[in-house]
């Protein structure tokens, strides 16, 4: 027979000895998130490895979500309808959450395209601590990088749904950093992660 109770009821919070606050000694530097959100081909991966390496180098602990590589696991069964979508971003915002309290950099690199989703992510950490960035790259210039062909895929209609062709993207209204392209030029992943870093530096998330 099935159990009629809530299937969250019951369960209590656990505290344990060693907090956010050690850990973030210890590692000197602040839990949070850098959430990079834009149109497929935008440059999330390429700046949420920039950025990592970066990060690597000053000797501070940083660690990469990216949607296609959680799409392989953690994410699997997800695909692309928006209430998939709201499912994939609500977990990878849980994680964050997790990686953040562990006291790390965690830089989350996802499509997120409903405003919803990526607010839903925000609230779940601490005041400044979600640092989204906005890579506001035309959907021209993500349709003419097409590495994986799939723009290509999407206007011969062999893949149904795809974001920024028949699919929506929703920009974010008060994001921390939005990155775009000058003079219809895209600033290099360098500039970009200099940006980011300079952001990280001036809010104290470099230092314990
Ligand atoms: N229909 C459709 N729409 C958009 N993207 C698609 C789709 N189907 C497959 N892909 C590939 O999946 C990658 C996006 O995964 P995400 O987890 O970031 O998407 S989302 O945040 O849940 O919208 C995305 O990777 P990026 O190009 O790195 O953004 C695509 O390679
Ligand atoms: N700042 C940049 N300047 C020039 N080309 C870039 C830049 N960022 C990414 N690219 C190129 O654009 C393509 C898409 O980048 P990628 O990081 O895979 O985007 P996304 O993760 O948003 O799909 C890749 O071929 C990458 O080499």
């Amino acid at each position: 027979m099935s159990s009629t109770v809530p299937k969250s009821s019951n369960i209590f919070w656990h505290d344990c000895p060693v907090g956010k606050t050690d850990r973030q000694k210890l590692l000197k530097q602040k839990g949070c998130v850098v959430w990079i959100t834009g149109l497929s081909g935008s440059g999330k991966s390429t700046l949420a490895c920039t950025l990592g390496r970066e990060l690597h180098t000053r000797g501070k602990l940083a660690y990469v979500l990216d949607g296609d590589n959680l799409r392989h696991g953690l994410n699997k069964d997800l695909g692309f309808a928006a209430e998939d979508r709201a499912e994939n971003i609500r977990r990878v915002g849980e994680v964050a959450k997790l990686f953040a309290d562990a006291g790390l950099l965690c830089i989350a690199s996802f499509i997120s395209p409903y405003r919803r989703d990526r607010e839903s992510c925000r609230a779940l950490l601490s005041d400044g601590s979600f640092i989204e960035v906005f890579l506001n790259m035309s959907l021209e210039l993500c349709e003419a990088r097409d590495p994986k062909g799939l723009y290509k895929l999407a206007r011969a209609g062999k893949i149904k749904g795809f974001t920024g062709i028949d699919d929506p993207y929703e920009a974010p209204l008060n994001c921390e950093i939005e990155i775009k392209e000058l003079d219809g030029v895209c600033p290099s992943p360098s500039d970009m992660t200099k940006q980011v870093v300079a952001y990280l530096e001036d809010k104290g998330f470099l230092h314990e």
